[in-house]
């Protein structure tokens, strides 16, 4: 090897024998890039595969026993109200003193562990609907697999509308994690949207791999390997964003369920106020005191939001709206179109209905004359006009409305007309 040095570089040239030793390491490197490269790959196929197989084995495990319910004795309670809630948590973490807080029902609290052994309804009356709550037994770790009355309380969980994740602020921050491993055991998901991938079983006519984006987790061959553990040979799939293999299994298996949940961190007064401040920055996170009834106020207006209730008020022809009692709509469940509206006073109601006037936000102009597919907002106040009555008020929208109710008319003034 010999150096010439130039004007700013040095050039280094090497002699024949050098110059083959340093092409065989090349060429020992690449290969064995290339072999390391290949190993990643299958075990990152023998992951994939693997991780199908337990998904599918846990299904099995899952399934309740010929003849019997799934939720199992004690458990079952009559759903109630506009929304159910159900609290989820360890034990002796504040779950029965926060039910009897909110509902007024009574359930019994106290310093040992697993004070509840059923699950305790009690209901919320707030924004002039009626929430369901629901109080359960605390689980532990390895609840999922039927530890305690872990499967009982999950199946709970899983008919609700919301989970509210009761939390001791001054534990472990670990257990939320090992809570949320819980409930996405049994196959729910929670905060999380479904993955968007298209699949479809099929009769004939192999597998059709697409997507619509770059993959980094899941290629072709890992994704017919994962459906031939499924024993699925005709399928098509369609990749809409860049989705893990756990996505592909979670679509494959088709019966995961999404919801949402706070995490409720209970007893922050026994801790200082820089971790109360830590966690009340945590995403989904509302932090209460039972005991000097902190924050309460700021949890229920977190589980309206949450719940997307939506409060329409009917105003009969000539009168005032009735604001006593809302038709309470559902954006998630249900939805919450005119159609929907319709349907939740009554069946035939759609068939007679000629149109509906609208007030509130859901309006551009007041009052709006809207059809079926009209998307009701939380205080809109409906009129309904059916196919032989006659319309209230006449259509334009320049006429002045000495019937429109009164609660709307700050919010009228604040809105610009507009068509
Ligand atoms: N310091 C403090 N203690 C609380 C608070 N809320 C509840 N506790 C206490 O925590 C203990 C457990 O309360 P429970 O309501 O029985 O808890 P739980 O989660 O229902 O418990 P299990 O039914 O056994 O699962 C009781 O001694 C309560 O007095 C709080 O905000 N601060
Ligand atoms: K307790
Ligand atoms: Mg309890």
């Amino acid at each position: 090897m010999s150096y010439t040095i130039l004007e700013n570089t040095i050039r280094v040239t090497y002699n024949k024998e050098e110059r083959w030793g340093s092409l065989k390491r090349l060429r020992k490197s690449k290969l064995r890039w290339l072999v390391l490269r290949r190993i990643k790959l299958q075990e990152k196929y023998h992951l994939g595969q693997l991780k199908a197989k337990i998904a599918k084995l846990r299904t099995q495990l899952l399934e309740p026993p010929k003849g019997s319910s799934g939720a199992g004795d004690g458990f079952e309670v009559t759903k109630f109200g506009h929304g159910r809630v159900a609290l989820i948590g360890f034990p002796s973490v504040g779950k029965s003193t926060l039910l009897t807080m909110l509902t007024g029902t009574h359930s019994e609290s106290a310093s040992y562990e697993f004070t509840t052994l059923t699950c305790i309804p009690g209901i919320i009356h707030y924004n002039d609907a009626k929430i369901q709550m629901l109080d359960l037994p605390g689980i532990i770790e390895g609840a999922s697999e039927g530890k305690g009355r872990g499967r009982q309380v999950i199946a709970v969980a899983k008919s609700s509308d919301l989970v509210l994740m009761v939390l001791d602020a001054s534990k472990s921050e670990g257990h939320r994690q090992i809570l949320t491993r819980e409930l996405e055991a049994v196959g729910l998901r929670l905060n999380k949207r479904p993955p968007q991938i298209y699949f479809k079983k099929k009769k004939t006519g192999g597998i059709s791999f697409n997507s619509t984006c770059t993959l980094t987790h899941v290629d072709e061959k890992l994704c017919y390997q994962i459906l031939h553990e499924y024993k699925i040979h005709n399928a098509e799939v369609l990749f809409r964003e860049d989705a893990t293999v756990d996505d592909l299994i979670d679509v494959i298996e088709g019966n995961r369920k999404y919801m949402k949940c706070v995490y409720v961190y209970n007893k922050i007064d026994v801790i200082g106020i820089d971790d109360v401040d830590n966690l009340a920055r945590q995403p989904n996170s509302v932090v209460i005191s039972c005991n000097l009834k902190l924050n309460l106020d700021r949890l229920l207006a977190r589980m309206w939001e949450e719940m997307g209730l939506v409060r329409v008020y009917t105003k009969p022809q000539g009168q005032q709206p009735d604001f006593s009692e809302p038709v309470v709509l559902s954006t998630d469940r249900g939805g919450c179109t005119v159609e929907d509206f319709c349907n939740h006073i009554h069946r035939s109601l759609v068939k007679e209905l000629k149109y509906v006037l609208v007030w509130g936000t859901s309006a551009r102009h007041y009052p709006q004359h809207c059809g079926l597919q009209h998307h009701l907002q939380d205080e809109d106040v409906v009129q309904i006009v059916k196919k032989k009555e006659k319309e209230e008020g006449g259509r334009g929208r320049f006429k002045s409305h000495s019937n429109a109710p009164a609660r709307i008319s700050d919010r009228e003034k604040k809105a610009p007309l507009k068509t």
